[in-house]
């Protein structure tokens, strides 16, 4: 069967192996060819029939002219010979003897060349019977005109018995001639008429087998044309229709073939561009892993089976710790490396090809568990933490990497992909705060977001309603226990939620933005009082803390010079607390606005120094007069050997790096002792005084100030003696 199919396509494939332009030549030719034989044969035939019918009606009018000629002339000699009788004179019979002789020879040339045609058999003895008849004819007629000659009267007998017997014989002789030369003109023309029926018949085979060869040669060659355009348009219609992969149909050396060749091109570049585009919609081009469009057609599908089957599935939200601290300070190409590094980490660790790992944000990874329970995804959190936790080495650096990963698990905690994706978040946000570094979503959780949408508002309308109020902490020198400064802090008496501590609502503040507004409050409060106080004759400074997010926007110099020109307060009274974590978010503008409010003159203080991940070497770069030790390291300084060893260093490379040094949470006269041995310069603690109102701190101040007056006048890291002006210079 296979033999037999490859026979038949054998000549399509003969054809289509040659151009179409030669094939249509070809076959076109042969037609013209093939036309141009069977009009030829056509006109070979009828010239044929014409010579052959000319011939026999040549020689059979001449036969029978012939005959009709001897007939003629035995008819005249006969006719002549009466004359004979009737002419007495000789002299009058002479010149019919001449016309009898002409005659005579007529009739004799007449047969001679009948004889001399006469080429069958049946001819040859018709004329023989004839010559012999005229023979006798001739004899009896000379007979005849010798007796004329000699006795009329014995004559006329003689004619009558012989010649004109003869001359009847011969004339039957001439009649069975010219009978025999008609029925052979009979059979010539029937004949003839056989050839032209045989050429008809000839010609008509002829062009039955043009037009079937004619036919053949136009359907191999349509076919040869028609069969791969019609596989080319199937196969444009596939392309159009986005099917790249199906088979490519054979293609020949003809023109289709090569249409076939160049469409077979187009489909190939076409599935490489797809794949392109469907690489950049579904891949993040960083790490190559799934984006978010790719992961969240994953979620669905996930949730799709998980509800139908009934059985669990997970999803872990991973937030790398710091990661904006490396792009900033290490540049981005580091922070791209780190991610890849992150990536290559998260995937090695996945042992199931039907979990996926995405890359949906910056520094944001998700994990898909189709079918893994919370304890499953608990023990993949915790191998990817692990995974996670050596640091990674990039371009001579090493860089510390580290992650928080929330947890949610379908049905329990999200009935579809959006819950599911809102409560990983909400318990990535709490990993962020445990140790473990990882969260599985509980519904406490959403209490908690709930508690924090209503802080929120109340948050906003506590600037309006004058819900805040502000304390102040003395900072005392550590030398003659003089007070030279106070430290702001925030309260909020809450309606009804009473009394809420800084602690509480600060971090909310600063995650919601709100507080840019308390800053903005604090301060022309904290200023406002401060300017009184200096009215009043109190020489003091003030400490204002201000936020990671009043820091990086850069509109925080304008404001605090703004505040200081409203309350006619020199800048070098204002010192700004600032905690290193704050600087190390985001650390490009947090120094951009340090650097402004440094070169308008402000004092700069490193708040909670200890808690958070910068290095002293990193603080050298920051245009900081002062550093506060947190008061974790403080409170127990005289019990704890750990705690006093890393105050004493902190004094030391602090004052190396010409810092002024305040201890934070000064309880005891044991722990105060302890730091002015170490030589820190001011402290801060209930030892002193707690926060007070304003008018409390007054008195406090005028108290302390006549039981310790101050050895020197001024701000921590102020010189003594400096005397600047009370302008402020204009911030950059
Ligand atoms: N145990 C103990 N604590 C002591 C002692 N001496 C002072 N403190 C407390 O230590 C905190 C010192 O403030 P901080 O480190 O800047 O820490 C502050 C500061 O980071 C933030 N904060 C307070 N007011 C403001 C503000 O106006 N703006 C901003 N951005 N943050 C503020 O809230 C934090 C907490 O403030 P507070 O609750 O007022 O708590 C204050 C103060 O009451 C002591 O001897 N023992």
């Amino acid at each position: 069967m296979a033999i037999a199919d490859d026979l038949s396509n054998t000549p399509n494939r003969i054809a289509r192996s040659a151009p179409i332009a030669v094939r249509l030549a070809l076959a076109f030719g042969l037609l013209l060819a093939l036309l141009a034989g069977v009009v030829a044969l056509v006109l070979k035939q009828a010239e044929l029939v014409g010579e052959s019918s000319r011939v026999v009606a040549e020689s059979s009018l001449r036969q029978v002219l012939l005959a009709r000629q001897a007939e003629k002339a035995a008819q005249a000699g006969a006719q002549h010979l009466h004359t004979l009788f009737l002419l007495d004179a000789r002299s009058d019979r002479v010149p019919v003897y001449a016309l009898i002789d002409t005659e005579f020879a007529e009739q004799k040339n007449a047969l001679s060349q009948l004889l001399a045609d006469a080429h069958a058999v049946e001819d040859a003895v018709v004329v023989e019977r004839l010559i012999s008849t005229r023979g006798r004819f001739e004899a009896a007629f000379q007979h005849t005109v010798e007796e004329v000659e000699l006795d009329m009267g014995a004559a006329r007998p003689i004619m009558i018995k012989e010649t004109l017997p003869a001359l009847n014989d011969m004339l039957n002789a001439l009649d069975a001639l010219v009978a025999v030369k008609s029925a052979q003109a009979n059979a010539t023309i029937s004949s003839i008429r056989m050839q032209q029926a045989r050429s008809r018949e000839y010609v008509l085979e002829l062009s039955g087998l043009a037009v079937v060869v004619a036919l053949m040669c136009a359907v191999m060659i349509t076919r040869s044309i028609t069969r791969p355009l019609a596989l080319t348009v199937a196969l444009a219609r596939e392309i159009a229709d986005g099917k790249l992969d199906s088979p490519m149909p054979a293609a020949g050396r003809d023109e289709v073939g090569r249409l076939i060749t160049a469409l077979g091109e187009m489909r190939n570049s076409l599935a490489q561009r797809e794949a392109r585009i469907v690489d950049l919609a579904f891949r993040d081009p960083l790490t190559g892993l799934a984006n978010r469009t790719l992961f969240n057609d994953r979620l669905d599908q996930a949730v799709g089976t998980a509800t139908r089957t009934g059985h669990a599935m997970s999803v872990l939200l991973i937030d790398l710790d710091r990661f904006k601290n490396v792009n900033d300070v290490l540049g981005h190409p580091v922070g791209d490396e780190l991610l890849n590094q992150v990536a290559g980490r998260l995937t090695r660790e996945l042992r199931r090809t039907t979990d996926t790992v995405a890359r949906i944000g910056g520094d944001e990874f998700a994990v898909l568990l189709p079918a893994q329970g919370r304890e499953g995804a608990a023990l993949l959190a915790r191998q990817l933490l692990t995974a996670l936790d050596t640091p990674v080495t990039i371009e001579g650096q090493t860089v510390d990497v580290s992650g928080s990963i929330g947890i949610a698990t379908f049905p329990d905690d999200g009935a579809n992909p959006t819950e599911l994706m809102a409560h990983a978040d909400s318990a990535m946000y709490v990993a962020k705060q445990t140790s473990s570094g990882y969260a599985a979503f509980t519904q406490k959780m959403v209490r908690t977001t709930e508690h924090g949408l209503s802080l929120l508002s109340d948050l906003r309308r506590a600037v309006d309603e004058n819900q805040f109020y502000l304390q102040y902490q003395p900072k005392i020198s550590l030398a003659d226990r003089s007070c030279l400064s106070a430290e702001v802090l925030i309260r909020w008496r809450h309606p009804t939620r009473g009394f809420v501590p800084p602690d509480q609502f600060i971090p909310f503040a600063e995650q919601t933005g709100c507080i840019k507004s308390i800053t903005r409050w604090v301060l022309a409060r904290g200023l406002a009082q401060l300017a009184a106080w200096r009215a009043a004759g109190l020489e003091m400074s003030l400490n204002i803390n201000v936020s990671t997010r009043d820091l990086v926007q850069q509109d925080l110099p304008a404001l605090v010079r703004a505040q200081l020109l409203a309350e006619g307060v020199a800048a070098r009274h204002l010192c700004l607390e600032v905690t290193e974590s704050a600087i190390m978010e985001d650390p490009a503008h947090a120094l951009a606005s340090l650097n402004a409010l440094h070169e308008m003159g402000v004092q700069l203080s490193i708040d909670d120094f200890g808690t958070g991940y910068s290095s002293l070497a990193y603080l050298k770069k920051l245009p900081v007069q002062e550093l506060k030790i947190d008061r974790s390291f403080v409170m127990n300084l005289d019990l704890d050997d750990n705690d006093l060893n890393i105050v004493r260093s902190t004094i030391g490379m602090a004052h190396h790096m010409g810092l002024k040094v305040v201890a934070e949470g000064v309880e005891t006269e044991s722990v105060a002792a302890q730091l002015k041995t170490l030589g820190c310069d001011g402290a801060q603690g209930y030892l002193f005084s707690r926060p007070l109102g304003a008018d409390d701190f007054h008195a406090w101040a005028v108290a302390a100030r006549a039981a310790n007056p101050p050895l020197v006048l001024g701000a921590p890291g102020e010189p003594a003696s400096a005397d600047l002006p009370e302008s402020v210079p204009a911030a950059t």
